[in-house]
């Protein structure tokens, strides 16, 4: 069990499951805009944000959705995270009624190059690790820094072998 892989300790999440988590998300969220409660607009981190995104907006009935794409991992290799593609600049300003959305945040690189774009937005993710979560203002569930969260998106069914049996 201890020789295994950061990676290998993992947290499967189903379809069902994000979307459960991501409502909750907005559940929690709901109220909390700076004008009468509200936000003006939602940008999702692509890629990954762009699914519980979808779903806070769907709730908090927010139609103006952006996008920002901040590249860092290759498969789960981490580099220097770069804004590959910034949301529109006459929608954000400084960040003041934006909420944020992301699937998770892990070291919080990401989110720290987003706050630097936004400084004044809300940053919120549907998972957080320990080490990441000062970046993020709200979040549903905690994980553990070694656990590697798997999201539906990149899963698919598969056979399993049997704990006891020949193969
Ligand atoms: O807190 P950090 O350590 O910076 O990591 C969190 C970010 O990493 C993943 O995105 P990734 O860069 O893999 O791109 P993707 O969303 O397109 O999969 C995840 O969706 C977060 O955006
Ligand atoms: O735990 C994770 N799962 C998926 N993508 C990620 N990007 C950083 N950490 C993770
Ligand atoms: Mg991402």
């Amino acid at each position: 069990m201890d020789n295994r892989l950061p990676h290998e300790k993992g947290f499967h999440v189903s379809w069902d499951q994000l979307h459960r988590d991501a409502r909750a998300l907005a559940w929690r969220l709901q109220g909390q805009g700076p004008d009468e409660g509200q936000w003006r607009a939602v940008v999702a981190i692509t890629r990954g944000g762009m699914a519980p995104a979808m779903i806070v907006a769907r709730e908090l009935d927010i139609r103006t959705v952006d996008t920002i794409s901040v590249k860092s991992y290759n498969h789960q290799t981490q580099s220097a995270p770069r804004i590959i593609k910034s949301p529109d600049p006459q929608v954000i300003g400084d960040g003041t009624g934006i909420l944020v959305v992301d699937d998770l945040v892990d070291t919080g690189r990401t989110l720290e190059v987003v706050r630097g774009h936004m400084p004044k937005a809300q940053i919120a993710t549907v998972y957080a690790k320990p080490q990441g979560r000062p970046q993020v203002d709200t979040f549903i569930t905690e994980v553990s820094q070694d656990t590697w969260i798997f999201f539906p998106w990149d899963m698919a069914l598969q056979y399993v072998k049997p704990y006891r049996g020949s193969d």
